[in-house]
């Protein structure tokens, strides 16, 4: 459905959340003109420091946090919840919000000019700074996430669906360009990165086996797979045409429970998509029903069209001896 709106008129946005909308949209923007003038390899793109994940930080990662902490600290967040801090900040202790924020999703892409974004998470304030956003997904009040790529769009739900908003170029507003985002059904596109492959448990091993023996195989259906290693620009292309990623948790170290973040990645991308109609899951257990151990905590994530990603739960609740005797005989997917 394609509207025309300003982000200040939305009726979409719930009045109590405006202005604190419009405060990530005008950071948004700013960064959005910062990220086009560069230089991407030089002075945005330098590597500068690690984080607590132990993410490698560019000097646009902290800039983007910096940005982001400075404009919401005027505004009702009282409690920020950043992949770039250490632990929760206290902003304005006045304020009714908590804010979870990975200020600058896909670092590995900013020197090479490919889509890069900022993901975000609302939920109402608690008084603990901890209690207020290692909870249950599902009290989400928001979950968005704002893509730089050929388009600067604001992508966001607070539970009526998924609404898309564009940064006109010309005259710098947002404006509501799609009011019900829908995650189509037909892609047959997956996204991994697929260098990990020996890493993998059995049952993701066995999906992809499937997925890419094409026609002649039990899908019997040709694939095409994408990955861009920046979670918001797979994000955008499955709300646009559909398919399925997997960031599965694999057998190096540290990546027992994946790379994303439950927090600030997983949970918003998980609520939005399924605002869209698409699933959200772990592999088997959906992410909504989830509860972060801590800040920083990972987990592994699958999304998209919801009938793969239910193929995806099936490989897992199979017993492993069976995920394995699949790869001498595939008949039980071949319906
Ligand atoms: O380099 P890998 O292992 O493929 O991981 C790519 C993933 O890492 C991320 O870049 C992690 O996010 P950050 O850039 O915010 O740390 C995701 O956007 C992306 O999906
Ligand atoms: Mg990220
Ligand atoms: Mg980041």
């Amino acid at each position: 459905m394609q509207t025309v709106e300003p982000i200040e008129k939305s009726a979409l946005i719930p009045d109590a959340l405006r202005p604190l909308m419009l405060a990530l949209a005008e950071v948004g923007a700013e960064l959005a003109r910062t990220i086009q003038r560069g230089p991407l390899g030089g002075s945005l793109g330098a590597e500068v420091g690690t984080n607590m994940g132990g993410d490698g930080q560019k000097a646009l990662d902290i800039m983007a946090d910096d940005a982001f902490a400075a404009k919401l600290k005027h505004t009702s967040v009282r409690w920020y919840a950043s992949e770039e801090q250490d632990e929760v900040i206290e902003l304005n202790p006045k304020g009714q919000y908590a804010l979870a924020i990975d200020p600058l999703d896909g670092s590995s892409n900013i020197d090479v000019n490919v889509s890069i974004g900022t993901i975000f998470s609302i939920f109402d304030a608690k008084d603990g700074a901890n209690a207020s956003v290692l909870r249950p997904a599902s009290e989400q009040l928001a979950g968005g996430y704002i893509i730089y790529g050929p388009q600067t769009m604001l992508v966001v739900t607070f539970g009526q669906g998924t609404q898309q908003y564009l940064l006109e170029p010309d005259n710098r507003d947002w404006v509501l360009v799609n009011s019900a985002v829908k995650v189509p059904e037909t892609s047959r596109e997956f996204a991994i990165n697929a260098s990990n492959y020996r890493h993998w448990p059995q049952p993701v091993r066995a999906y992809i086996d499937d997925c890419l023996a094409g026609e002649e195989g039990p899908r019997n259906a040709n694939f095409n797979m994408r990955w861009v290693a920046s979670l918001v620009a797979e994000t955008h292309r499955i709300l646009t045409r559909g398919g399925v990623f997997l960031y599965p948790g694999d057998g190096r170290k540290g990546y027992e429970m994946g790379r994303l973040r439950m927090v600030y990645e997983c949970a918003p991308i998980a609520f939005l998509i399924e605002q869209a109609g698409g699933g959200a899951t772990d592999g088997h257990d959906p992410i909504m029903g989830k509860t972060a151990p801590e800040l920083h905590a990972r987990t592994p994530f699958v999304f998209g069209s919801t009938d793969k990603v239910s193929r995806v739960a099936a490989y897992f609740d199979l017993p492993e001896q069976e995920v394995s005797a699949l790869f001498g005989n595939r008949g039980l997917f071949r319906a």
